[in-house]
């Protein structure tokens, strides 16, 4: 540590280091919790999660703790009567001559099972302090992080520093499933509970290699769809039926082939068109970021990329939209060979859309392309395209307070410059703060660009554990010193 750290830093970062065994069994605790938002049956288990969280922030002093509901998850459901799970809002501090932070992170995870190919059991998290990695589903996304926040509190309060901000938490339990509900909320409380709010900031992406850290001043959205195709009024014998019936999956496979090209082109009319030119100005941007075809294969595993050079990956995980086969509900998908004809299949898809795509024009053009592409297979079968959820591309300036703050935080901890990123994945509710609370959103990454959320063994390296949460409360000091808002 350099010889002119200030002294509080030093204090609160001894403490962070101090009390790393006691940060890594809330993650436990946390991650133990199977809180997967897409899956129905668990949401008892997402709310479950919710609750220990407001445990957490009793503990450690926050106030107003609110659960909000967000009501009845709206269709496509199975179970009409299916509540969303809660929003958690909570303060820490109430001080007219500080500045009010947001920090906003969600408490759901993705889907995962140990027989996806994951090491050990998902929900048990595993520290291997050999390696250096905590282990589980959430890890870094965005269990690990949204916890850092509750952390900084406690490092603050044990290293007896002040805090440098009022601290106004909202977390959420539907962000992998499109933060369906959120924005209404938020629309809502833009005059009461967020009022004061000054900045907000998100720590729920990553970097984009493995050494470099990075701030993030961009996001794709995410427009996800399912196709239904049915016939049969059961799943069928092939020997019996075979040939001599109609089959969904046989329709459903040729509409989701017309979708995309294996170069990854959309294969849907209108949708290049809405793409931004991208401009002199912005080519050059490409030209300074650490990254490299190297570094994808590691995170992907694989030699399986569609471009070699940086800028093409750049700008096609950046600034291109992307469509992506997801899977299908209710064809046969276990081991073995069952000789089934699945009477209803249900096609999953989504579009991670940039700037200056229309989210419902893009509605449109894809139902319609589903259609157009059913009808020309002349089946009797029938099939319905639609919308499950979206959630809107964002991208702002990085040139602002928080920006700056976070810069210089980043220098403290880690030593080195950050790079400016965008983020190939989406945070729906991102815009939706910064035109509500009419505030900038800063992205502050946590994670490494190898972590594996979403996939098996998600991890988030212990040293960007500590580090993080060290850089998240620097960003605050310094953000409260800084004269900009
Ligand atoms: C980047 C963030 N941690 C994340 O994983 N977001 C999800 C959000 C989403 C949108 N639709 C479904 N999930 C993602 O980018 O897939
Ligand atoms: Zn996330
Ligand atoms: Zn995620």
């Amino acid at each position: 540590m350099s010889a002119q750290i200030p002294t509080k830093f030093e204090q609160l970062f001894k403490k962070v280091d101090e009390l790393k065994p006691q940060f890594i069994d809330v993650v436990a605790q946390a991650v133990a919790i199977p809180a997967v938002s897409s899956d129905e049956t668990l949401r008892p288990q997402v709310v479950k999660k919710a609750h220990f969280l407001v445990q957490q922030l009793e503990s450690l002093g926050f106030t107003d703790i609110q659960l909000k509901p967000l009501g009845l998850q709206p269709p496509p459901v199975s179970n009409p009567n299916l509540e969303l799970p809660p929003v958690i809002l909570s303060r820490y501090g109430n001080d007219p001559q500080k500045k009010t932070v947001l920090v906003y992170g969600h408490y759901d995870v993705q889907p995962a099972f140990k027989e996806d190919g994951w090491d050990s059991e998902p929900f048990e998290l595993v520290v291997d302090e050999e390696k250096g990695l905590l282990k589980g589903r959430g890890a870094t996304d965005d269990t690990g992080p949204l916890t850092g926040w509750l952390h900084v509190v406690r490092a603050h309060k044990e290293a007896g520093v002040e805090f440098p901000v009022n601290l106004i938490t909202c977390f959420e339990g539907m962000e992998e499933s499109g933060s369906l509900g959120l924005e209404e909320l938020i629309a809502k409380e833009a005059n009461g509970y967020f009022k004061d709010v000054d900045a907000v900031c998100i720590s729920d992406n990553y970097w984009l290699g493995t050494k470099k850290p990075v701030l993030t001043y961009g996001l794709r959205g995410c427009n996800y769809y399912q196709v239904t195709i049915e016939g049969p009024q059961a799943d069928l014998h092939s020997g019996v039926f075979g040939g001599i019936i109609a089959e969904p999956m046989i329709d459903l496979v040729k509409v989701m082939s017309t979708l995309v090209d294996s170069d990854g082109k959309i294969l849907i009319k209108g949708v290049d068109e809405m793409v931004a030119p991208m401009t002199e100005k912005e080519r050059k941007l490409y030209d300074n970021i650490d990254f490299s075809l190297d570094e994808l294969n590691k995170a992907s595993g694989s030699n399986t990329a569609l471009y070699t050079k940086k800028e093409d990956i750049l700008m096609h995980r950046w600034r291109y939209p992307s469509l992506s086969l997801h899977g299908v509900e209710g064809a046969f998908s276990g081991q073995g060979a069952k000789t089934v004809i699945p009477a209803k299949v249900i096609g999953k898809f989504s579009i991670r859309t940039v700037p200056d795509m229309d989210s419902a024009k893009l509605d449109e053009l894809v139902i319609e392309h589903c259609e157009k592409a059913f009808a020309k297979l002349n089946s009797p079968n029938k099939c319905k395209a639609e919308l499950i959820h979206d959630g809107a591309y964002w991208i702002s300036d990085p040139h602002n307070a928080q920006f700056t703050a976070a810069s210089k935080a980043t220098r403290l901890v880690y030593g080195v410059e950050p790079d400016l990123t965008r983020e190939g994945g989406s945070i729906p509710i991102t815009v939706t703060f910064q035109d509500q609370l009419k505030t900038s959103v800063l992205l502050l990454p946590m994670g490494r660009g190898d972590d594996g959320a979403h996939s098996i063994n998600e991890k988030l390296d212990i040293s960007n554990f500590i580090n993080g949460i060290k850089l998240m409360a620097a960003y605050l000091h310094y953000y409260a010193e800084s004269k900009e808002i």
